[in-house]
């Protein structure tokens, strides 16, 4: 039996499993019940009413995380303790938000210098792009940038970019460049001219063949417009760790951004690897967007746990993940500009807590990271959401709206309210049957073919879900917001004591990926390997000739 599962709190919540009255009921026995369960901080308000809690599973999730050194933990990552315990690495990705005057050690020496320094460079990278000061081989002004990278190298970027689209301020145009598949590139190249165009390669380990091969067919573009070796130090930059690599592959040293191991790729964001990011939306709504990470860091090592927004979402997805089966997550962003969202969380969750060994590399006995989906509200409703209603599996779902939008358009936003508010109210409340049947009483159905649509029409109800409003999505929220799941999903890996930090899955699938690519062009078959592999690659290989 693991540690975690003998604590005193994780055998009270077990017996405390289904003792809760439905959540009408709760909700009828409380007329307080919002007040007691919302909290608000950071620009953001978190109504966690609508859950399956009463005062006593509160109180044992609380002493979950006293019980597994959750305070501890959290002031462990902030101080930069080696909490990537597998890559010996500390978890620093505050330390990019954290003030200019902070002292935060990595071996013995302070990172906020460097951190600060390369913001710096940054923003006199975008000016310069900006003012014409950084102008093309043949001394035409840059005008569109083609950011290369993948994962953590690619989502952050990419999502914070479309979110923030209402300050784009024109300057210049962005594309995101990120899966090999040779459309992808081909797609954004053919609209592209060349002389004014910048390529930037946004690759932490400078060894993801995805990027590099990107990249290398990008140069290869690049040169194939008459366009020089000499001519590639102004129209190639690189965001990476391994400067060496970098500069091998023949990006000139100056036009290279530093990153740190002590920054996870899916944490990275707040990084160089932002700069597609404050080239569209500049500098300083970018500093805004690390201002606003920034307060919910505080928010998260200051707040006694019971206020501790992320602390109370990570407790609530274990209630339901380790004591009531639910093995996914949805995410629903009403809002247009929010709808990458939910992918940006899939790897932030997914990558760090789909683990299955203890820190001690001991098997877990019990669940770790859920699936993480979701997507855009009001659409969602017209696609999944009937599942969400009447399927059989739990799924708690987290609802975020900004209470005013960018574009007051007639209409629109109330009904996206309105619709964001309805449906969490119909999954806490549900209908039933003899509801069901009045609303068909009036219908030409005969009195058994009502009891029967009734039965189809009943919704159990009783499903939870988080409410997140922000007053308006700016920067500042975004990066609360984001800020808020990035710590959301460290509470929960603290607490299942495993290594949120390292990706070890990944790997094999690459290696793999690399031996089939040199079969594909072999001659023989690959009879050494399962027939599936075998044949797959022989039909490949056939529509090749
Ligand atoms: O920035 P890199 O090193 O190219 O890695 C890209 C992505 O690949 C991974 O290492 C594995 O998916 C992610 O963690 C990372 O964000």
């Amino acid at each position: 039996m693991s540690k975690l599962t003998r604590y005193t709190s994780w055998q009270a919540l077990t017996g405390l499993v289904n003792t809760l009255p439905h959540m009408r009921q709760l909700f009828a026995d409380d007329p307080q019940r919002f007040d007691k369960y919302s909290l608000k901080d950071c620009g953001l308000l978190l109504d966690y009413s609508k859950n399956r809690i009463d005062a006593q599973v509160v109180q044992q999730l609380l002493q979950l995380a006293a019980e597994a050194g959750l305070p501890q933990k959290i002031a462990a990552m902030f101080a930069g303790a080696l909490i990537n315990t597998t890559e010996k690495r500390a978890v620093l990705h505050t330390a990019l938000r954290a003030p200019a005057d902070a002292d935060i050690r990595v071996d013995d020496c302070n990172v906020v210098p460097e951190v600060q320094a390369t913001l710096k460079k940054m923003a006199a990278f975008i000016d310069a792009l900006y003012h014409g000061e950084w102008r093309g081989c043949t001394g035409k002004k840059i005008t569109d940038v083609v950011a290369i990278g993948i994962g953590g190298s690619f989502l952050g970027p990419k999502i914070v970019s479309e979110a923030l689209k209402p300050y784009w301020n024109g300057k210049l145009n962005c594309h995101f460049v990120a899966n090999v598949d040779g459309s992808c590139l081909s797609d954004k190249l053919e609209a592209l001219d060349p002389q004014t165009t910048l390529f930037l390669m946004s690759s932490k380990s400078f060894g993801t063949q995805e990027t590099l091969t990107n990249t290398l067919s990008a140069k290869a573009w690049f040169l194939a417009k008459g366009h020089t070796q000499a001519d590639v130090a102004k129209h190639f930059a690189a965001i990476t760790s391994n400067v060496e690599k970098a500069t091998a592959f023949g990006i000139d040293a100056d036009n290279i951004f530093p990153m740190w191991d002590w920054v996870g790729g899916r944490y990275s964001l707040w990084s160089a690897i932002g700069l597609p990011i404050a080239l569209l939306i500049g500098m300083d709504n970018f500093r805004l967007l690390l201002q606003g990470a920034r307060e919910m860091d505080v928010h998260f090592a200051a707040t006694p746990l019971a206020q501790n927004m992320p602390v109370i979402m990570g407790l609530l997805s274990i209630w339901y993940n380790n004591f009531q089966g639910a093995q996914s997550h949805v995410v629903l962003t009403y809002d247009h500009y929010l709808r990458g969202l939910p992918a940006y969380f899939q790897q932030l969750d997914m990558e760090s807590n789909g683990k299955s060994v203890t820190l001690d590399g001991e098997t877990v006995d019990y669940s770790t990271g859920p699936v993480i989906w979701g997507g855009e509200g009001t659409n969602g409703q017209h696609a999944y959401h009937q599942l969400l209603h009447q399927g059989t599996a739990l799924i708690p779902a987290d609802f975020i709206l900004p209470l005013q939008s960018h574009h007051p358009l007639g209409e629109h936003h109330a009904q996206l309210a309105s619709n964001c508010f309805g449906q969490t109210q119909a999954l806490m409340q549900g209908r039933t049957y003899e509801e069901a049947l009045t609303e068909l009483a009036n219908s030409s159905l005969s009195a058994s073919e009502k009891q029967l649509i009734a039965r189809h029409k009943v919704m159990h109800g009783n499903k939870p879900s988080n409410t997140i409003l922000m007053d308006k999505l700016t920067p500042e929220t975004l990066g609360a917001l984001i800020a808020l799941y990035e710590h959301r999903t460290f509470v929960q890996g603290a607490i299942w004591d495993i290594n949120a930090f390292d990706q070890w899955g990944v790997e094999l699938g690459k290696t793999l990926g690399n031996a089939v690519l040199t079969r594909l062009s072999a001659p023989q078959d690959c009879n050494d390997l399962d027939s599936s592999s075998n044949s797959l690659i022989g039909l490949f290989r056939k529509q090749r000739i």
